[in-house]
C-alpha cells in the first residue's frame, strides 16, 4: 500500500481517466486529524475509514500554475456539497503528486453501466437526469460550472436497501484545475469531445449553459446508447456539434425531444437554467410512462413553457474575452494560496517536500494502459488568441484555423500535434515528457484508454531497406531419362503389365487356346492334339504329294 500526505493510503485503483487514475484508499489508523481541519470545510475523516482518491497525472501535477490552482480551488471544492455530488474531502499536495480525496461510490459509473445493461427507458433517462441538473443547479448557484459532464462522471449510487439507484455528479473542479493558463489556452485543453458545447469548441466564452449542453447531450446518450454527434475524429465530432442540428431518434417521445432539443441549441442563451431543466425533467418523466395519469401526459406535452433559459448564467472566468485579466489574477490569487498553504496554518491541504514518505506519482498514474473509444482527450487548445496576454501574436490560433478550414471545406481535417516551440500562444518552456507507462500489476481492472493526440513527422519518409547481394543463379534441373528396369520401378511394372495383356490378347485371338478351354481340354491334352494333327496334316499332304510324281516314273512300262 502506498502512502499518500501522511494521512491516506492507496490500495487499489478504480480506473484511470484523462487526468489521473482514482484509487480506493484508507484513511490511515495513526493519521493525526487536526481539529478543524476535516470540519471546518471538508468533510470528517476517520481512521481506517475508505475513501476514493484521484491522483493527478503527473503532467499536471508538476505544473506550478496548476499546483496553484488546485490550492485556491480547494476552498471552493471542499464546500461543494449536495446529495447528487460526491464530496470532496481533501487535497493533498506532496511534492509532486496532487490528488482529491472523495467520498467512494460503491456503483458503475453511467457510461459502463449503460455499456453493460443497454439504454434506459425515456421516463428512467428524465429522472435519473432530473438528479443530475438538481447537482448542477446547486454548483451553478454556487458559481462553479462542471464543464466536462459525461456519463462517465456520474456514478450511480445505491440506496441504503439497494432498491434504488441516484447519480452522483464526480470530477468537479477537474477541469478547472486543468484549464490553467500554462497547459490549456497555449497548447492544449481537456475536454470530451462528444460532450463539448459549441462555445467551448471555438472557445468563446463559457458559461453554466455549457454543463446544460452537456446534459441535453448525456440524456440523448441514456436513451439511444450513443451521442448523437459521432465522427472518425475529433475535430468532425466539433464540427458536428457547431454545425448539425441533432435529429429526434424515433424511441424518444416529444416531450423528453423537447427537453433534449432545447439543451442542445447552439446558442447558450437558449438553453434552460439547470434548475429548470431539472423541474422539466421531473414533469417529463411523470408523463411519459406507461402509468402516466392523463393529466401528467397533458402536463409533459407543454414542458416547452418551463425551459426557460438563465438570467444570469455562472460565467466560466479565464474564458471568452476577458481571459487574459483572468488569468492574471488568478495566478495572483493563487500565489497568495500557495503561500498560506505552505505556512500550513491550519490548512487541511499538505504541502510536503519529498520525506520518507514521497510518493511516486508516476506509479500511481502511469500503471495502467487505457483504451476507450469516447474518452476525454487531450486536445490542442482552442482559445482564442484574445485570451492570450498582451504578448500573444495576432492571428488566429493554428487549432482553430484548421477549425474554419475544416468548415468551409466541409470535409474532414486532421488534428495535428501543434509543436510547442512553433506555437505563437505558448510562452512557458515545455515540461520533460511523461514516462513511459509502466505495466499493469496483476489483478488490476483494466481502465478506459484516453486517446491522446500524439506528434506526428512533418513529412512521412519512407524507410530504405538495405541492399542483398543478389541471390546465384540455380541451374535448371536435370530430368534422370526413365529407365524400365522392372518390378522396382512403377513405369516398368506398368510396362511389363502392357507387354502381357498385349501377349495375352495376341494368344487368344491368334491360337487354338479358347477353343480348348472352350472343350474343357488340359494344355497336355490339347498340345498334343494339336501336335498329332499337325503331324497328320503334314504326312497326309507328303503322301499325297509323291502320288501326284509316280505316274511320270511307271510309263516306261
Ligand atoms: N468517488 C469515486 N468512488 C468510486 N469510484 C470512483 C470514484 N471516482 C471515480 N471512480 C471510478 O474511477 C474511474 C475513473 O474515474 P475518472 O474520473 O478518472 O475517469 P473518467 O471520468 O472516465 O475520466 P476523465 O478524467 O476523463 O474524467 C471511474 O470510471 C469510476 O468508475
Amino acid at each position: 500500500m502506498r502512502p499518500v500526505g501522511s494521512k491516506y493510503l492507496l490500495e487499489e485503483p478504480l480506473g484511470r481517466g484523462a487526468t489521473g487514475t482514482v484509487w480506493r484508499a484508507r484513511v490511515r489508523e495513526d493519521a493525526a486529524l487536526p481539529e478543524g481541519v476535516d470540519g471546518a470545510e471538508g468533510a470528517p475523516s476517520h481512521p481506517g475509514e475508505v475513501v476514493a482518491i484521484k491522483v493527478l497525472k503527473e503532467e499536471l501535477a508538476s505544473d506550478p500554475d496548476i499546483v496553484m490552482r488546485f490550492l485556491r480551488e480547494r476552498s471552493v471544492l471542499l464546500r461543494l456539497t449536495h446529495p447528487n455530488i460526491v464530496r470532496t474531502r481533501d487535497l493533498v499536495v506532496e511534492g509532486e503528486l496532487l490528488a482529491l480525496v472523495m467520498d467512494l461510490v460503491n456503483g458503475p459509473d453511467l457510461h459502463c453501466y449503460v455499456r453493460e445493461n443497454g439504454p434506459f427507458t425515456p421516463m428512467a433517462a428524465a429522472l435519473l437526469t432530473a438528479g443530475i441538473a438538481d447537482a448542477l443547479a446547486a454548483s451553478h448557484a454556487d458559481g462553479i460550472v462542471h464543464r466536462d459532464l459525461k456519463p462517465a462522471n456520474v456514478l450511480l449510487a445505491s440506496s441504503e436497501d439497494g432498491s434504488q439507484m441516484y447519480p452522483m455528479l464526480t470530477d468537479f473542479g477537474i477541469a478547472r484545475l486543468a484549464d490553467s493558463p500554462g497547459v490549456t489556452r497555449t497548447h492544449e485543453f481537456v475536454g470530451t469531445p462528444a460532450y463539448v458545447a459549441p462555445e467551448s469548441a471555438e472557445g468563446r466564452e463559457q458559461t453554466s449553459a455549457v454543463d446544460v449542453y452537456g446534459a441535453g447531450i448525456l440524456m440523448y446518450e441514456l436513451v439511444t446508447g450513443h451521442p448523437p454527434f459521432r465522427g472518425e475524429s475529433a475535430l468532425e465530432v466539433l464540427h458536428q456539434h457547431l454545425s448539425q442540428d441533432p435529429r429526434r431518434p424515433s424511441t424518444v417521445p416529444e416531450p423528453l425531444w423537447t427537453v433534449i432539443e432545447r439543451c442542445l441549441r447552439k446558442n447558450p442563451d437558449e438553453r434552460p437554467s439547470a434548475e429548470n431543466l431539472a423541474c422539466a425533467l421531473r414533469v417529463v418523466g411523470h408523463g411519459i410512462g406507461a402509468h402516466a395519469t392523463p393529466q401528467a401526459a397533458e402536463a409533459a406535452l407543454g414542458v416547452g413553457t418551463l425551459l426557460a433559459p438563465d438570467p444570469a448564467p455562472a460565467r466560466v472566468p479565464g474564458t471568452g474575452a476577458g481571459a487574459a485579466a483572468a488569468a492574471g489574477a488568478v495566478a495572483g490569487a493563487a500565489a497568495g494560496a500557495a503561500a498560506a498553504a505552505a505556512m500550513g496554518g491550519g490548512d487541511p491541504t499538505q504541502v510536503m517536500q519529498g520525506g520518507s514518505h514521497a510518493y511516486d506519482p508516476n506509479a500511481a498514474t502511469s500503471v495502467l494502459p487505457g483504451s476507450a473509444a469516447d474518452g476525454t482527450r487531450v486536445m490542442p487548445s482552442t482559445g482564442p488568441q484574445g485570451q492570450q496576454g498582451p504578448q500573444a501574436p495576432q492571428g488566429p490560433h493554428p487549432w482553430e484555423s484548421q477549425l474554419s478550414a475544416a468548415r468551409n471545406r466541409n470535409q474532414q481535417t486532421e488534428i495535428g500535434y501543434l509543436d510547442p516551440s512553433q506555437d505563437p500562444l505558448r510562452h512557458r518552456p515545455r515540461r520533460q515528457p511523461a514516462p513511459a507507462p509502466a505495466q499493469q500489476p496483476y489483478g488490476q481492472p483494466q481502465p478506459q484508454q484516453r486517446q491522446r493526440y500524439e506528434p506526428r513527422p512533418e513529412r512521412y519518409e519512407p524507410q530504405r531497406r538495405p541492399e542483398r547481394e543478389p541471390a546465384p543463379r540455380r541451374e535448371p534441373r536435370q530430368r534422370t531419362p526413365m529407365r524400365i528396369p522392372g518390378l522396382g520401378c512403377l513405369k516398368g511394372c506398368l510396362f511389363m503389365i502392357f507387354i502381357l495383356v498385349v501377349i495375352f490378347v495376341l494368344v487368344w485371338n491368334f491360337t487354338p487356346v479358347p477353343h480348348w478351354i472352350a472343350k474343357g481340354e488340359n494344355w497336355y491334352e490339347a498340345t498334343s492334339s494339336w501336335i498329332k494333327s499337325a503331324y497328320h496334316w503334314v504326312t497326309t499332304l507328303g503322301s499325297a504329294a509323291r502320288s501326284m510324281h509316280i505316274p511320270k516314273s511307271g510309263g516306261l512300262g
